[in-house]
């Protein structure tokens, strides 16, 4: 069993901040949260002080996606798990972990490349949560969302999770017509929390998407909408997913990454799961045909 219990928060570096908060604040419903950086963005889903940390820099790229485990017990045994792989760990100081809001937290690099944060007992926030689509993220036991990484030593970077970090395989889907797979992971009741694609990793963002979701259909629908007001691109329309079943849109955000918007995901019970392998991403909808180019995936045979 594995030792995360879901995604925790994601920590990017931007150079593009004011419209970040359109995007974020204005269009998809994330409240301004607060955080140690009175130059970042936070952003808020939930009790916890944020959820999406945006730091202004000179361009944008991924901080840290981090993994949220029960306790001190538990992040002793996930970095002894990863020095035992031979992965070089690091701790952060008390004055680190307070400086991301959490009581302790361990950093390494995955074998794509990506920093990683392991980490328990996020600070919370108590005050109400006011958000201007006046509606709620599905958070709690499944993690703030899920992840897609691109790897291009995927089978080090699959395994990795899997053997390292104790992922369950939650099943895949072949991409570019040959051997490849997309592979999907997950940690709780979400059905995936992490995704890995086989793709090149040479640079920044580091990112192909994040998915968060939320309570209600009509909140995709008003996001959606004013997403399309505010002049973002629509990386891929409105579908439902053909494994986690979720209906979701995705839309660019500055730096050349998606955040997929999304609601009505399916709940995993492990005591019946197997693996599956899916043949199309979507039962209907999802057209990436109007998609501007990821800044660092170009899908295998495109
Ligand atoms: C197929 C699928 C199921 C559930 C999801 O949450 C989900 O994001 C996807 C799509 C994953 C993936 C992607 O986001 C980048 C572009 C990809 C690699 C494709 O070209 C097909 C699958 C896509
Ligand atoms: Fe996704």
């Amino acid at each position: 069993m594995t030792q995360i219990r879901g995604l925790g928060y994601l920590r990017v570096q931007t150079a593009h901040i004011d419209r970040w908060r359109e995007l974020a604040i204005d269009s998809l419903g994330f409240a301004e949260g607060s955080g140690p950086d009175p130059d970042g963005l936070y952003l808020r889903m939930d009790e916890r002080r944020y959820r999406l940390a945006l730091l202004p820099g000179d361009h944008d790229r991924v901080l840290a996606v981090g993994w949220e485990v029960r306790d001190q017990f538990a992040l002793a045994a996930v970095r002894e798990a990863v020095q035992k792989a031979g992965v070089e760990v690091t701790d952060l100081s008390p004055k680190e972990a307070a400086a991301l809001d959490v009581e302790a937290a361990i950093t390494f690099k995955d074998p794509a490349g990506t920093p990683v944060e392991v980490f328990y007992a996020p600070v919370l926030d108590h005050s109400p949560l006011v958000n201007k689509l006046a509606h709620r993220f599905v958070t709690g036991d499944h993690g703030m969302g899920h992840v897609v990484l691109p790897s291009p030593n995927f089978q080090a970077t699959y395994d990795f999770y899997c053997e390292v970090l104790g992922f369950l395989p939650r099943g895949a889907m072949k991409v570019g017509g040959g051997h490849a797979r997309v592979r999907f992971l997950g940690v709780n009741q979400r059905h995936h929390s992490l995704a890995v694609c086989p793709a090149p990793h040479d640079g920044d963002p580091g990112m192909v998407h994040l998915m968060v979701e939320t309570e209600e259909l009509d909140t995709v629908g008003r996001a959606l909408d004013n997403i399309n007001k505010r002049g973002f691109s629509l990386s891929s329309t409105l579908g439902r997913h053909t494994n986690d079943k979720m209906v979701s849109f995705y839309v660019r955000a500055p730096g050349g990454w998606d955040i997929e918007y999304g609601c009505e995901g399916m709940l995993v019970d492990e005591a019946h799961y197997t693996a599956e392998e899916i043949t199309a991403d979507s039962y209907w909808g999802h057209d990436w045909s109007g998609s501007e180019p990821l800044a660092a995936f170009v899908p295998p045979g495109k």
